[in-house]
């Protein structure tokens, strides 16, 4: 299912906190969600699941209004940070409640995730006596449930363990690959490379930049120091090679087999490197 969001401006009182004039999410892609603290995601994210409706401009999902047609968002996943389900309940209730408002409770379905995600054992407990994982999985599982055509998630695995969260990633990815459209917020860039294919950047509520990852897959930043800068320097301007000078070093921005050459006419001037940092492209990009 596409998403198409146009003019879209948020405003609490004078504040304006989401103003996006274009953004379509295409079918079947995933797209990383990124920025500073209080940029707009969660605010975007909100207003593409009619959880905030006082926005002008439109959201529409497969070419329908989402204020206007809201079983649009039966087809529509969506974990919050902060989530909460009812704590004083079972976690079987709750994922029984959560999936029965949507529609068919497929229990076999549940109780697999459940079995995956290691939380078979303490589905009869109440959910007040979870940990933190524990209920982030559980509230993730809920969303998994009924297999969403478009799965937005906040800032999914923040106090997940490593092994949960590689399997909740091989598990997205296999969602993606059959067609669903993945929207996710994080602050963990890798997180972002290893689900995403593109990256939104929002900044004070605008769309700061779109990043095309496989584009940069292999596009290294590099952060080079050497015993001769200036004759560093002198190579690359030969070349016509885009660097910059920081306190950090030269930055330089090329294709592998470039460097490769760039090294080799080091070699032949007698100018070693002292220190080489990798920088992803994202560093730049995601605060
Ligand atoms: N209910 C509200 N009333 C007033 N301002 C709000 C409200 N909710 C959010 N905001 C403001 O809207 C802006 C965007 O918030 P939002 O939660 O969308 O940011 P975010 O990019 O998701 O941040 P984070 O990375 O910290 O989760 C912030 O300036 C925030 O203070």
């Amino acid at each position: 299912m596409n998403i198409e969001i146009s003019n879209v401006v948020k405003k609490y009182g004078i504040l304006t906190v989401l103003d996006v004039e274009e953004l379509t999410f295409k079918s079947g892609h995933s797209y990383g969600i990124v920025g500073p603290n209080g940029s707009g995601k969660t605010t975007l994210f909100k207003c593409i699941t009619n959880i905030i409706t006082d926005y002008s401009g439109t959201v529409l999902i497969d070419g329908r209004d989402v204020r206007e047609v809201n079983e649009i968002l039966l087809s529509v996943g969506i974990v919050l940070d902060g989530m909460s389900v009812y704590e004083n309940q079972t976690g079987l209730f709750n994922i029984e409640y959560f999936s029965k408002l949507r529609g068919e409770y497929n229990s076999e379905f549940a109780l697999e995730l459940a079995r995956e995600l290691e939380l078979e054992d303490v589905l009869k407990r109440q959910v007040r006596t979870y940990s933190y994982g524990m209920i982030k999985k559980l509230i993730l599982l809920i969303a998994l449930l009924h297999e969403p055509k478009i799965l937005i998630l906040d800032e999914p695995f923040r106090g997940l363990d490593a092994e949960t969260v590689s399997w909740f990633k091989k598990y997205l990815k296999k969602l993606t690959d059959k067609g669903m459209t993945l929207l996710i917020s994080s602050h963990v860039k890798e997180d972002i490379v290893s689900l995403c294919e593109e990256v939104v950047v929002i900044k004070k509520g605008q769309i700061d930049n779109q990043i095309n990852l496989a584009e940069f897959q292999e596009k290294l930043i590099r952060d080079v120091v050497t015993t001769n800068q200036d004759g560093f320097i002198a190579i690359l301007e030969a070349t016509n090679y885009y660097y910059q000078v920081r306190s950090t070093g030269i930055r330089v921005n090329i294709r592998d087999e470039r460097w490769k050459s760039v090294k080799d006419q080091l070699d032949q001037q007698g100018i070693d490197i002292t220190s080489l940092a990798i920088v992803h492209i994202l560093d730049n990009k995601m605060n």
